[in-house]
Formats: structure tokens, C-alpha cells, sequence
């Protein structure tokens, strides 16, 4: 990279002050953090601070805003400032607005540059604790609030200054934080907002149209900005020159992003992001209750029309008495089986008689209890053999309604048998409990249907004849999704599989997205050149990226999006972008797309996600900086390790190209990675044999003898 020529970073100055802006006062502030900035230049010939600019306003929010807005929104992205500091209007009096103003006007917040600061100015005087700055982000800018006091001012932004070229880098996107903690600045001649030695051509600037950036939870990269035109409802392609400028297909490859222009943001708040912006069940649909009722979920408590059982029914084969009668030989006058009983009358029983019965008859009127027939002694038959004519009722002390089901016993009529969210599951027990009370047809959520795109122009379907050309793979993404999404019990749409063209994806995904509720394609989400996802859906599909990227291994480049309805009536569709490479795409869809499919099918809280239990390392292993979701086989063990329970080991490597990683594995074991600050991972690079760790259970655990 050429070193020749130093990144210019532009700043505007804002002094707040009623007193300066109408002659009153001096402004003493502006020179003083002139030179400061002068200075600085000094320290770091690599980048250089240049005022651009320089405001005096009065004690106004409307003013204040906009001349911040003039200096951040600029839709040339070579005219917006990188730094705006602004001086006064801090304190406690009820005239400073100043934080207020800026506030308001942050895309994100930068709270460690206020801590800095305040830090700072404490250790000299502790009446810093009356000033109130904010500092943060708007579009690609960096904004601080400064005190009004010219020496405040400046002990302020000397607490901050040296790291400022670096903040302003990575906030048009343009260097890593990885880069800028391995140290050393980055030499830029072609950028996205640092002031231009030769500018690259942004084609479609002229007609860009843009969202402003007021969605709440959504995500925009740092180089988003909005530029005064507002999105009209109508859904309508957009652009967003600072990103597309670089990611455009067809761009120069050289003026790429040479890092994520995407926030990386924890699991926990991707599965926030998708719940928040998945729909409720959108329809709920009448089924019949048969085995391909399992998997949906109850919309409403459903209630015994009937009493099971209707009738008293025997518990046991035998014969029905008299219990005050006690033992002693009786005539069996009687017979009454598990059957329809002929004109639905029931015998009557006097004292002195029993009734043959079966498990199950209906119990004649009279009797009070039931003798087991192993409790009996046959005394008579009649001369054929084939009839009982008297028995011995051999059973002393027979309890009142002994061995008899009394009519509700199992499910009273009227009670809740199965209440709404309630999922049919392939256990049994739910389609069971409808059938006895003799329920046919239940309203259930109606599932989602999902489809599956694998993208890529090395993809090749595996059933075509010829075999592979240098560069060419064959699809495992496609087919292992579709037999996952199979297994979750939705229904799959094959897309088939669309080349790294602009055009043909937009077209594939344009003709698919009306036939689905939920869409998922891997691959092309990272930082290639050919990478198209993320672009297509924000520039052509209208769409809205909630987040593109997760720290979490694999499966970084995730990527979650909604796309706005094309009619009044329809909701929005889900898109999940996942990465291409197999691991990162199975895990993934199991971690992100698994709990929308669900919430759309109407399951609520955490049955949404994968089930979570605690198991102990039978292997070590060693932490990622990032949450590692290692596949592994959890299963019983008696003794080995942890002394009886549920252990864990891996399925082997781990790198997120090797499919054969979920071969044979029932769990992803979370491991903690040493950037997420839990306490129990932090500076530990190793999880050891014996440690417990949480396994998300994919399959059945693995019972005892499984693997002997
Ligand atoms: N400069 C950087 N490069 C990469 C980064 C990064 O942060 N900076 N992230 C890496 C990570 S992590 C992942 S994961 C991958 C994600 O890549 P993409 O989603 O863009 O996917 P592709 O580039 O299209 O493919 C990646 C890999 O997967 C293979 N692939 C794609 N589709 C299929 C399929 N249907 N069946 C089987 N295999 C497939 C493809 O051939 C590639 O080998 O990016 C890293 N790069
Ligand atoms: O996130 Mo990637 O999936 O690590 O390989
Ligand atoms: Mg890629």
C-alpha cells in the first residue's frame, strides 16, 4: 500500500454559544483546538486533521442539529466531515442543550470516547462532573461534545485525539479494529470519506434514494447516511453510495472495503433482531388430526366435548358385584363385554348375582365393585361346556367402586385437555388425547414454507451427469438445509442454484420470494468481490439487513434480512443469508433460522431454540476468540467423567469447510469465546476435560450402550 500521501481527516468546529454568536463574546475556543489539532498533525504525519469548517450558534437544539447535519449528511461522501467537535452548552443550566441536540442525531453511541474524556478533565479538576458529554456516530462521522470552556475544551480532546484518526477510519469503514489493535496507522489514497486525493467514480449517485436511519433495531453499516430525501412507503430500490460505491458488482476491485462495514453483534442479540422482526404466526388454518398434525401449534385451549370414560367401565376381566354380598358362590345372571351394548342398556345387578365383564365393558347398574377373574372359582358350567352358570367369589373386603373407572375419571367433560401453543408432537400423546375425546379436526398455526437457494458459480447440483471441472464443487448446502428444514417438520421449496450474477440473482430471488414465507440462501456473504447478497438485498430488493455479521464461529457472516411486502395485505418475508461454507451453513440454520421458523409457526419464549443442557468435556478444547459452536456427541455415561451424566466430546475437526463435522453429532457445544468477556472463559484459551459446558441438543442424546 502506498505511503506516499497521508489520510486527510476533515473536522468542523461547532461553538455553542448565544453570548459568542451575537458579538458579545469572544470565541477564544476555536483557535485553541485549532492548534491542538495542529499538533496532533505533528505526532502523526500518517493522517492529518483539517478544519473544514467552523460555526458559531446560539444555545439552540434546531441550530445546533442543523449545522451537524449539514457536516454529516452530505451525500458526497467526499464532503462530509469526520470529526465534529462541538464547544459548550454542556452543563446543568437550563439553556444547554447542546447533548441534547446531539444525541438525538447519533446512529450509535461511542460512550468510551465520553468516558475518556471525562476521565481526563476529572484528574484535573472535579468539576468535570458538571459537564454532560455525549460522542458517537452519525452515518460516518464522529461527533463530541467538548466543554465550553476554551482550556476544558481542549484537555478534552487531548484525552481523545490520538485515537480519533482510527475511530474516523473504521467509521467510513476502512480499517479494522483487529488492524488497529495489532497497531500500526493505515495508509489510504482512494477512500470512501477521507478527504480525496481522487475520489472513485460513484455511479448512481445522481438519482440515490435512501432510507433515513431511523428504523429502530436495524443495523446500517457505518458508511449509511441519510441525505435529507426520505423513503417514501412504497418500496422502491435504493442505494447507499458510501457502501455501494465499493460493493457495487462491477466496481473496481481495488476500491473494495477492506473491512466489514457490518457491526458484528452477539448471538444473544442477533436471536433478539430476528424474534423482534419476525411476524407472529401470520394464519392460522383448520387440519384434521392425523400424524401430519405434528409439528404445529394449538391456537386455542381445546376442551373435552366428552367425559372419558363415558360410561363406568371395568379396570379388570372379571365379574361385576355386589360388594356388600362378600364372599360366596353367586349365579352369573349376566354378561357384559367391551362392546356396544345392544339398545345402550345397561343390565341391572341385585344382590346375590355377579356379571361376567371384560377390561373395559360397561359395568352394570347395581354392581359396586369388580373381582378379578384370578379371584374366582368356576362351580357350575352349563352341560355343553360353553356357559358359566355359578363362580365362587373367592375376594374378601372388595372396596367401594373397586376396579372400576368412574364415568370423567381420565378427562372430566368440559376440562382443558390441550391448551393453545400447545405443539402436536410425534410422541403421540397430544394426537392421542384429541382422538379420545373424539376430536377430528383442531385450528392450528399454519407453518411456514421455507426456500433454499444455494448460490455460488462453482455450485454444482449433484446429480448432474458430467462430473467436476477445476474450481467446481458440488452443492452440499441445498440438500443438507432441505433434509434439516425436512426434519423440523417444514416444508421446503427447492430454488435451485443461481451463479454470482447480479442479475440472475435478483431475477431468482424476485421469482421466489412471492412463493415463500421465509428464504434462505448460502454463500456470497462475505467480503469477495463476487460476495453479492448483502448489496442485492439492500440495493434492489428494498430490503432491510437487520444484521450481517455475528460473533460467532462458524457462521461470522451471517446475514438476517426482511423484505418489505410487495402488497398491502402480504408481511414481510424472512431472509437468512447464511455463509456458504457447510458448517457455518448447518449451524446456523439451526442457531438463527431454526427460532423463526418456529416463532412463525406460533411457538413462543425459549421453546423457540434448541434445548440446552449441561455436559461434561470428555475432550478439550480450545476457545476462539469468538463463541465457537463446536459439533459434538453428547451421551450418558456412568462413570467416566463427572461421575455419572451427560458427557461431551467433539465430532472431530472443526473447520467450518468440513461437512463431515455434523456427521454423527447430536449437539453444538457453546463454547465461550475469549473476546466475550464471561468470566469464566476470560483468559482462559483452553476449556478442559471435566469442565461443563452448555450443548444445544440437535439430536437424541446418545443413550447407555450406544457406543460400546
Ligand atoms: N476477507 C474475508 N474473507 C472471509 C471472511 C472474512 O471475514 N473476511 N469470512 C470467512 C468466513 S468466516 C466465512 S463463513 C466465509 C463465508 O463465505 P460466503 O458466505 O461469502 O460464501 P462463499 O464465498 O460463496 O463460499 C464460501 C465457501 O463455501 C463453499 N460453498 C458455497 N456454497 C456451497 C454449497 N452450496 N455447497 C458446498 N459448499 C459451498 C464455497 O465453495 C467456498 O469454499 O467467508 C470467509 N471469507
Ligand atoms: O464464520 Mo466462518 O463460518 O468461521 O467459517
Ligand atoms: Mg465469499
Amino acid at each position: 500500500m502506498s505511503s506516499a500521501s497521508p489520510t486527510r481527516l476533515k473536522v468542523g468546529i461547532l461553538i455553542v454559544s448565544t453570548t459568542a454568536s451575537a458579538g458579545i463574546t469572544e470565541d477564544l475556543t476555536t483557535p485553541l483546538l485549532r492548534n491542538t489539532f495542529a499538533s496532533a498533525n505533528e505526532s502523526t504525519p500518517a493522517s492529518q486533521w483539517v478544519v473544514a469548517a467552523t460555526q458559531i450558534v446560539k444555545d439552540s437544539l434546531e441550530d445546533i442539529q442543523s449545522i451537524i447535519k449539514r457536516w454529516t449528511d452530505n451525500c458526497d461522501v467526499g464532503e462530509r466531515m469526520n470529526l465534529v467537535v462541538t464547544s459548550g452548552g454542556t452543563g446543568f443550566d437550563e439553556s444547554d442543550v447542546t447533548p441534547e441536540a446531539v444525541s438525538q442525531l447519533l446512529h450509535r453511541q461511542a460512550p468510551g470516547l465520553v468516558h475518556a474524556m471525562l476521565s481526563a478533565s476529572f484528574s484535573i479538576t472535579p468539576f468535570a462532573v458538571m459537564s454532560r458529554p455525549v460522542a458517537g456516530i452519525r452515518n460516518s462521522t464522529i461527533i463530541l461534545t467538548l466543554p465550553g470552556s476554551p482550556k476544558g475544551a481542549v484537555e478534552n480532546l487531548s484525552a481523545v485525539i490520538k485515537l480519533l484518526p482510527h475511530a474516523c477510519m473504521q467509521a467510513v469503514g476502512l480499517q479494522s479494529s483487529r488492524k488497529l489493535h495489532s497497531g500500526g496507522l493505515q495508509k489510504l489514497s482512494t477512500d470512501a470519506g477521507l478527504t480525496p486525493q481522487s475520489p472513485p467514480p460513484a455511479p448512481q449517485q445522481q438519482d440515490a434514494h435512501h432510507t433515513t436511519l431511523t428504523t429502530e433495531g436495524t443495523t446500517k453499516p457505518p458508511g449509511y447516511h441519510s441525505c435529507g430525501h426520505h423513503h417514501h412507503h412504497t418500496p422502491k430500490p435504493h442505494t447507499n453510495p458510501s457502501f455501494s460505491q465499493i460493493t457495487q458488482p462491477g466496481e473496481p476491485v481495488p476500491s473494495r472495503l477492506r473491512s466489514s462495514p457490518w457491526p458484528m453483534i452477539s448471538v444473544e442479540e442477533a436471536h433478539s433482531l430476528i424474534s423482534t422482526h419476525t411476524p407472529n404466526p401470520p394464519e392460522t388454518i383448520t387440519l384434521p388430526v392425523n400424524p401430519f398434525l405434528i409439528g404445529y401449534v394449538l391456537v386455542h385451549d381445546i376442551t373435552a366435548p366428552v367425559s372419558v370414560p363415558a360410561y363406568r367401565a371395568s379396570i379388570v376381566d372379571g365379574y361385576a358385584v355386589v360388594g356388600s354380598d362378600g364372599p360366596g358362590v353367586y349365579p352369573v345372571v349376566t354378561v357384559s363385554h367391551a362392546a356396544p351394548t345392544p339398545g345402550d342398556k345397561l343390565p341391572q345387578l341385585r344382590p346375590g348375582q355377579v356379571a361376567r365383564v371384560t377390561t373395559g365393558a360397561p359395568v352394570p347398574h347395581g354392581a359396586t365393585a369388580v373381582v378379578m377373574v384370578e379371584d374366582t372359582r368356576l362351580i357350575r358350567a352349563t352341560e355343553d361346556g360353553r356357559e358359566e352358570l355359578e363362580v365362587e367369589i373367592l375376594a374378601s373386603d372388595m372396596g367401594v367402586e373397586e376396579n372400576i373407572r368412574q364415568v370423567g375419571s381420565d378427562v372430566a367433560m368440559g376440562s382443558v385437555i390441550l391448551s393453545g401453543g400447545t405443539e402436536i408432537t410425534a410422541i403421540g400423546g397430544e394426537i392421542g388425547i384429541l382422538a379420545s375425546v373424539g376430536i377430528s379436526e383442531v385450528l392450528v398455526y399454519r407453518k411456514p414454507v421455507v426456500g433454499v437457494l444455494s448460490t455460488g458459480d462453482e455450485v454444482v447440483a449433484s446429480d448432474r451427469v458430467e462430473g467436476l471441472r477445476l474450481g467446481e464443487i458440488w452443492d452440499s448446502n441445498r440438500p443438507t438445509l432441505a433434509a434439516a428444514l425436512r426434519g423440523w417438520g417444514f416444508g421446503v421449496v427447492d430454488l435451485g442454484i443461481v451463479k454470482d450474477i447480479a442479475e440472475t440473482l435478483t431475477q431468482t430471488l424476485t421469482a421466489a420470494l412471492p412463493t415463500v414465507d421465509v428464504l434462505i440462501t448460502t454463500g456470497g456473504v462475505s467480503m469477495g468481490e463476487r460476495d453479492l447478497l448483502k448489496p442485492t438485498i439492500q440495493h434492489t430488493l428494498a430490503g432491510t439487513i437487520h444484521f450481517g455479521r455475528v460473533a460467532m464461529k462458524p457462521g461470522k457472516p451471517t446475514t438476517f434480512a426482511t423484505i418489505p411486502p410487495t402488497s398491502p395485505t402480504s408481511l414481510p418475508k424472512l431472509m437468512f443469508a447464511l455463509p456458504g461454507n457447510p458448517a457455518s451453513a448447518l449451524v446456523t440454520a439451526h442457531i438463527f433460522v431454526l427460532p423463526a421458523l418456529r416463532q412463525l409457526s406460533g411457538f413462543m419464549g425459549p421453546r423457540r431454540y434448541l434445548p440446552k443442557v449441561k455436559v461434561v468435556l470428555e475432550e478439550e478444547v480450545r476457545r476462539d476468540p469468538r463463541r465457537e459452536y463446536v459439533r459434538g456427541v453428547v451421551r450418558w455415561s456412568e462413570s467416566k467423567v463427572g461421575g455419572g451424566g451427560l458427557v461431551a466430546r467433539t465430532t472431530g475437526g472443526q473447520r467450518s469447510s468440513r461437512v463431515g463435522s455434523a456427521v454423527g453429532g447430536n449437539a453444538l457445544l457453546e463454547i465461550h469465546g475469549l473476546g466475550e468477556r464471561e468470566p469464566e472463559a476470560e483468559g482462559r484459551e483452553v476449556v478442559k476435560v471435566g469442565e461443563r459446558v452448555w450443548a444445544l441438543m440437535v439430536g437424541m442424546v446418545r443413550g447407555v450402550g450406544w457406543d460400546e
